[in-house]
């Protein structure tokens, strides 16, 4: 018989997608690791996760034959095993999380080595969140504005805001159902939570504000800093 004593506790790990080119950034290399506030971008993403007890252990994917982690500074496992697309790189991590250790029942939180604006609190904040859900969830931002459907640059209607919001990153789900989702949904779903959505499950929103955003054209970097540097202040 298992008892509440003998059940094995679902562990959280970190799964940070980090082998993209950034091609919208305009930089010269992938903008993960252009510098931000005296660090390169990721490293602050990595600091944030670093800091979270709840965390066991924090996974990197890199695409294969980045030097840039060729010396790894932190206690992050690094696997160059990047895909062509976000989710291929999502899915070859998560095989990677399982060959380390993790199983089937622990929970994986996804999140973008370009959201370098993620906090300690707000991992907590979800994990809070998602812990005791069936399914898990993702933080996420309400959208507050009117919202226009667009034709050749031109406004055609206004849609209804109402029940929309706009998908952030970390998304936590728990280890095998997220395999199993990825590999049904296919390389090109643009987040896990959508990919859950395609087994029929409905992952639970958890309301976040709009500093996590993710740096991806060029005016994104001076935003990023000059957020950072205040929170240093
Ligand atoms: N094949 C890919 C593509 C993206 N990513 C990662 O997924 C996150 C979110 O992707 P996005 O911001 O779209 O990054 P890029 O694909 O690098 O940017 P772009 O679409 O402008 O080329 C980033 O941390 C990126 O490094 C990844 O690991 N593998
Ligand atoms: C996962 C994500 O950050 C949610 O907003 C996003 O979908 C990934 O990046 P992309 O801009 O869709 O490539």
């Amino acid at each position: 018989m298992v008892t509440s004593e003998s059940k094995p506790q679902s562990r959280c790990f970190a799964l940070v997608p980090c082998a993209g080119t950034g091609s919208r950034a305009g930089t010269n290399g992938p903008k993960q690791y252009e510098r931000i506030a005296g660090h390169p971008m990721v490293w602050h993403t990595l600091a944030a996760f670093g800091a979270v007890r709840r965390i066991s252990r924090t996974l990197i994917v890199v695409a294969p034959g980045d030097g840039f982690f060729e010396r790894n500074p932190t206690p992050a496992l690094v696997v160059p095993c990047g895909g062509p697309t976000r989710a291929a790189s999502v899915m070859n991590g998560l095989y990677e999380l399982g060959r380390a250790g993790a199983t089937e029942r622990d929970w994986v939180l996804v999140h973008d080595a370009a959201r370098c604006l993620i906090t300690p609190a707000l991992i907590d904040a979800l994990i809070d969140a998602c812990m005791a859900d069936e399914v898990g969830g993702l933080l996420a931002h309400k959208v507050v504005d009117t919202l226009k459907q667009e034709e050749g640059g031109r406004s055609v209607a206004t849609l209804d805001r109402e029940h929309k919001w706009l998908a952030q990153t970390p998304q936590m789900f728990r280890l095998g159902v997220l395999q199993q989702a990825l590999e049904r949904a296919g390389p090109h779903v643009t987040d896990e939570a959508s990919a859950i959505e395609s087994l029929g499950l409905k992952p639970l929103l958890v309301p976040n504000g709009t500093q996590n955003f993710k740096v991806t054209y060029p005016g994104d970097f001076a935003l990023a800093e000059a957020v950072l540097k205040a929170r240093l202040r």
